[in-house]
């Protein structure tokens, strides 16, 4: 017997259905890092304006930045979500298990998009909305496609990839400046080890779905441990560019290096993916490589925002 109880149950289920899924659908581990990126940005942007970073124009930033990335990671799924459903990894992805229907997740994501980006022309200023709207159109409609057509398009990705704390300190100081270059520059390094890990990791997913990342374009380890490497090489002095342009101190300095000797330490462990290692070995030094990765980023950003300007803390 259908009583209103049981009504009630279904209609709640879906509800929390929905919810798992819109979550899933904005990749919240992704966005949230993008937004810790961003605020780093917004708050030295904020300092060297001799202002105060705890305002109101600081959420408005932060919140028009996540709904346009939430946009973003939504199309993509909407886009992807055929080789989606060919990867273990992915196939349980809403629009890839079919749960939500293609115009579902396009009217959503566009939405996310247009909405975010005039939000943040209204209430930060148009630099920044402009720029963000790139930023999503390079990932969604650049990055993305081309994931299927070459090995390229990883470094494709490291550009919208890296934009967020730029775009963070033109929301707090309404232009492009050095210490915001030095903020790309830092994201973009950081993605090569990230992604080179993640692709060794899900070679033969990628493989699978026809995604041409290092590791199966090239397979035997060779090419992707050698861009893993000489980019984890190259994050020690490009940290330290910061410092040089007086945004952060000495003492975010000698922190950047010893991360950066870290996150080399565990890339260097990485380069024995090179040699016939039993794959669950293999396996493992790429997973630890991903996790040393996001550690990494957020430590460095918040040295660099305690020591800001040479001051100590806040
Ligand atoms: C071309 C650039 C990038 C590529 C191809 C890439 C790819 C990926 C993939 C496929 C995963 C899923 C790994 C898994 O499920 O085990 C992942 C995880 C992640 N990525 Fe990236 N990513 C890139 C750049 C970025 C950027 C710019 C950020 C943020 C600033 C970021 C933050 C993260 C985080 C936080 C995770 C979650 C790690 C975890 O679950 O432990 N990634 N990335
Ligand atoms: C402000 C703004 C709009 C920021 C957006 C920037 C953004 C989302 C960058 C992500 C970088 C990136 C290439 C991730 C990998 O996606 P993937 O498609 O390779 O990952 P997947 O295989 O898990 O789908």
């Amino acid at each position: 017997m259908v009583t209103a109880a049981s009504i009630s149950a279904t209609q709640s289920a879906r509800r929390s259905t929905l919810f798992a899924d819109y979550k899933e659908l904005v990749k919240p581990r992704v966005t949230l890092m993008v937004m810790i990126t961003a605020a780093a940005g917004f708050y030295l942007g904020c300092l060297r304006s001799g202002i105060s970073p705890f305002n109101t124009q600081f959420l408005e930033a932060m919140i028009g930045m996540a709904v346009v990335t939430a946009g973003s990671g939504t199309l993509n799924q909407v886009i992807e979500r055929r080789t989606d459903a060919m990867m273990p990894r992915t196939a349980s992805r809403p629009m890839a298990a079919e749960r939500i229907s293609f115009a579902h997740g396009l009217i959503l994501g566009m939405l996310c998009i247009v909405l975010g980006s005039a939000f943040l022309a209204v209430t930060t200023n148009l630099i920044t909305s402009m720029l963000t709207l790139l930023t999503a159109i390079s990932y969604v409609a650049i990055y993305t496609p081309l994931k299927r057509i070459s090995m390229v398009a990883t470094f494709v990705g490291a550009f919208p990839g890296a934009l967020p704390p730029l775009i963070g300190w033109t929301a707090a100081r309404g232009f492009i400046e050095w210490p915001a270059v030095a903020l790309f520059a830092i994201l973009f390094v950081w993605q090569f080890p990230h992604f080179e890990a993640i692709g060794w990791l899900y070679r033969a997913d990628y493989a699978k779905a026809g995604i041409r990342v290092t590791a199966v374009a090239k397979p035997g380890g060779v090419a992707t441990a050698a861009q893993a490497l000489f980019y984890a090489v190259v994050m020690i002095p490009v940290s330290l560019w910061p410092v040089y342009l007086g945004t952060a101190g000495w003492i975010y300095g000698v922190i950047a290096i010893v991360l950066g000797l870290a996150y080399l330490w565990y890339t260097l462990k990485f380069v024995r993916i090179t040699r016939d290692l039993p794959p669950a070995e293999s396996r493992k030094i790429a997973r630890d490589l991903l996790k040393i990765s996001v550690i990494y980023l957020p430590l460095l950003l918040a040295a660099m925002m305690l020591n800001a300007q040479g001051r100590i803390f806040f």
